[in-house]
């Protein structure tokens, strides 16, 4: 059981280290009454559930499960309803089927949900017509429009991020405990916009097998309550640090700290300095954590950060998410993988293809080519079957709705197309069908694995 304790220094060593990407919060005294009031808000985790998901992570480290991770690029606090939460666990779901019944290999299941709120930028400022102001930071920090009012970073947000998290979470449980992600509905996921596109026909033809394997298993008289229900975990980047230490609880069962906003948190390429305050917060908590690798990691920064974040070498604590970009991870990766390996280290590896892949459009649309983000796939399960080490998971950004953001797929989106139904706050996402695509061809990799 995870207790309200007061919040313990452990949980704040980072404020004596330099913290890349905070925002720059205007009024400090208000940050620090917001921080007051967040650390007083109940645990949206349970320190247990954490624990579950190192064990499950641990079989991923072994080889033994695939990560499926996956979610908004940059949820928003508008975008909280019913119909949008559905819609991202649907596509999950319908991924995690395919993976699991196409590839033959259990799949841990991961949302970027409830708590991603916050992106770090390649620029402070956004200048537009000659007037110049703060980037979107995500809605925990400021807002999408371009005036000085909305992208004046405000502290209240943050207890916003808190509420919209809550009732997307609650929501989530709701979904995959109470019927809807019983294996039964697997025909059910389908019924829409998807159902039409190519994989969502392929998909139909899976979901019709899997419909006669639990006939056969019911007919033999085995209903398994598995079926019933499936787990699912929450992650987020950990970023906003006075948001993350002010959600780090002391677990009463063990006397360790839980950053008890999520599940999983990862540590994005843009905050992993080996000295920096990232990376002193999450060495000081328990939670299963993420490190996302971009070309430019060296083998030396990644037994640091082995050192730094498994000390002790515990499978399922550490995952390595390598976001390379297709045409590099084929020379990049193979010497991280060797000298991890040698080093002892049983982290996870898991590929994000699509933060390496992301070019723009002559319209201006920020994009990524279907095509890419498979190429990238494809190497990384080319370099693990080289090295005889272990393709862990995929980490995607995606969406349950029509949208039109990414370009390719089998129901294909062109260049011309984006202007559509573009609606990210910030990166491209695949949309359902896209996310479908791409579950069926990596189970087809992985089998051949
Ligand atoms: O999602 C990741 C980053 O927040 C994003 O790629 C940054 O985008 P930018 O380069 O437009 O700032
Ligand atoms: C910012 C992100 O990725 P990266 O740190 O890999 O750029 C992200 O996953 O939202």
């Amino acid at each position: 059981m995870t207790v309200n304790a007061k919040p313990d220094a452990g949980a704040n060593t980072w404020r004596d280290l330099p913290a890349a990407q905070q925002p720059d919060w205007p009024d400090s005294e208000a940050l620090r009454d917001v921080i007051a009031e967040l650390e007083s808000y109940p645990p949206l985790v349970f320190a247990g559930e954490c624990d579950q998901l190192r064990e499950r992570m641990a079989s991923v480290a072994r080889g033994e499960a695939f990560l499926l991770q996956g979610g908004d690029c940059a949820e928003a606090f508008d975008a909280v309803s019913a119909e949008q939460i559905r819609n991202k666990l649907k596509t999950l779901l319908q991924m995690g089927a395919v993976l699991t019944y196409a590839g033959s290999v259990p799949v841990v299941k991961v949302g970027r949900i409830a708590g991603q709120y916050s992106k770090p930028r390649s620029k402070p400022t956004e200048t537009r017509d000659g007037v110049t102001l703060p980037s979107y930071r995500g809605d925990s920090v400021n807002g999408f429009e371009f005036t000085p009012e909305a992208r004046t970073p405000d502290p209240q947000r943050l207890k916003r991020m808190y509420h919209a998290s809550s009732a997307t979470l609650n929501l989530v449980r709701a979904f995959t405990t109470g019927g809807y992600a019983d294996l039964r509905q697997v025909h059910a996921w389908n019924q829409d916009f998807v159902r039409n596109s190519p994989s969502g026909q392929r998909y139909e033809a899976l979901a019709r097998e899997i419909d006669r394997a639990l006939n056969f298993m019911n007919a033999c008289g085995v209903d398994p309550e598995e079926f019933k229900t499936v787990e699912f975990y929450a992650s987020h980047e950990a970023l906003i640090l006075d948001y993350e230490s002010a959600l780090t609880r002391v677990d009463s069962r063990t006397g360790n700290l839980y950053d008890v906003s999520g599940h999983m948190v990862w540590i994005g390429e843009r905050t992993r300095q080996l000295d920096g305050a990232h990376i002193e917060f999450a060495s000081r908590i328990r939670n299963p954590i993420g490190v996302k690798l971009g070309p430019t990691t060296t083998p030396e920064d990644a037994l640091t950060l082995i050192e730094r974040l498994d000390p002790d070498r515990e499978p399922g604590r550490l995952t390595f998410i390598t976001r390379m970009g297709a045409d590099k991870i084929r020379d990049r990766l193979p010497t991280l993988v060797e000298k991890v390996t040698a080093s002892g280290a049983q982290v996870a590896w898991v590929c994000d293809p699509m933060h390496g892949n992301t070019f723009e459009a002559a319209s201006g649309h920020k994009t990524r080519r279907f095509d890419d983000v498979l190429d990238e796939v494809k190497g990384f399960f080319e370099v693990h079957k080289g090295l005889g080490t272990h393709p862990g998971g995929i980490h995607v950004e995606l969406t349950g709705d029509d949208v039109t953001e990414c370009v390719g797929g089998g129901d294909e989106i062109f260049v011309d197309d984006l202007h559509q139904r573009y609606e990210t706050a910030c990166d491209p996402r695949l949309n359902r069908s896209q996310s479908l695509d791409l579950a069926f061809l990596v189970a087809e990799m992985y089998r051949d694995q």
